[in-house]
């Protein structure tokens, strides 16, 4: 059988080569160690846009191609070919064409002699076209890179904006815990307002019904008030008004509940007292009150009614009897306890 690759003569096999050379795109180089010589196929000229055997036969020819960035990792593997560390000549770098733009190639080579000393006698590698493949490859990674980095920089903001969230939720909250207890409070007195006392008073009725204990509730008035405020004016009778609050405020348990129920009037819850018990707390309270020096007016006095939480009772008759108590207090002369 006839077989193409075999030549008649020297002659013969260099021709096919040489025709082989000029016509595949790869381009070939062969470089003579001895000579310090570099031949380059027609394919070598081709691929970078040159004139075919435009430049110099010497490695300078390669080495003033390769981009600069390239130009270090290039010669590192080389380097390391030839003096026999590694096995495989095998690199990927830019070369300049002839327009000033670089192309991304694949060199290889092979060693086909070496001197006595070890030095190269021949090297024969190739250059192949893989610039399509790498720009493909690289803008891959930048697009893999920016959707790593946006989605990093998008749990970032995700886990900032909740933060911030939470942050506000918060001062929200406080906000709304001072608005509640702001608007449970009287402002001039600072202690509880009629609005909060008797949802307070609806909770303890609940409860003396449901242990049976005994609620007892306490209404006080200042006496002729409108005089004070007429002699002295409205700021000392607001003076008047909070000192009279401070009293009591000390001198009553954690558990009753001390409120303004409007004007000059004040209302007390003694959860688990008897009329009898308040009435003795209440007395203690009209003679700390009456005995309480003030530089702004003459003795301030008060006038209480008692009365106890009965089984039945709504809020509206446990006030009307309060109420009626009060005055009967106010009717015997104020100053004084009527339970
Ligand atoms: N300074 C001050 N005075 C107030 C306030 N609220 C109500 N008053 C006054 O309290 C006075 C209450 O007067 P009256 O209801 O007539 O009763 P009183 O003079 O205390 O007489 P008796 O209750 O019968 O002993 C009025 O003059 C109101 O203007 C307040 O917040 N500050």
């Amino acid at each position: 059988m006839y077989n193409v690759y075999q030549h008649q003569s020297v002659v013969d096999a260099d021709t096919t080569l040489n025709t082989i050379l000029n016509v595949i795109n790869e381009g070939v180089w062969d470089w003579d160690g001895c000579r310090q010589k570099v031949t380059r196929s027609p394919g070598w000229y081709r691929m970078l846009g040159y004139d075919v055997g435009a430049f110099r036969e010497d490695v300078f020819t390669w080495e003033n191609v390769i981009h600069p960035e390239d130009y270090a990792r290039v010669m590192h593997q080389f380097e390391a070919y030839i003096t026999g560390k590694i096995n495989i000549y095998e690199v990927e770098y830019r070369c300049k064409k002839s327009d000033g733009s670089y192309l991304w190639i694949i060199d290889r080579g092979i060693i086909a002699a070496r001197n006595p000393d070890g030095t190269v006698a021949r090297m024969i590698g190739a250059h192949q076209d893989v610039h399509q493949k790498i720009v493909a490859q690289n803008e891959l990674i930048k697009k893999n890179k920016l959707l790593t980095e946006g989605n990093l920089s998008l749990e970032q903001l995700v886990e900032q904006k909740t933060q911030e969230l939470a942050k506000k939720n918060k001062l929200l909250e406080q906000k709304l815990i001072e608005i509640e207890s702001i608007s449970n409070i009287d402002p001039l007195t600072q202690i509880a307002n009629r609005k909060f006392f008797e949802c307070e008073l609806e909770k303890e009725i609940i409860r003396a019904n449901r242990y049976h204990h005994p609620l007892t509730l306490v209404m006080f008035d200042l006496d002729n008030f409108k005089d004070i405020n007429d002699i002295h004016g409205h700021k000392v009778g607001d003076a008047i008004l909070c000192r009279v609050c401070e009293l009591v405020t000390c001198n009553i348990r954690d558990v009753d509940l001390f409120a303004r129920w409007g004007g000059d009037e004040f209302v007390i819850i003694f959860p688990e007292l008897t009329k009898t018990q308040a009435h003795q707390t209440s007395e203690k309270l009209r003679q700390l009150i009456s005995q309480h020096q003030t530089s702004m007016t003459s003795a301030i006095t008060c006038s209480f009614g008692v009365a106890q939480y009965r089984e039945g009772d709504s809020i509206n008759t446990l006030f009307q009897r309060v109420d009626r108590l009060l005055y009967h207090s106010k009717q015997k002369g104020r100053n004084q306890v009527y339970s």
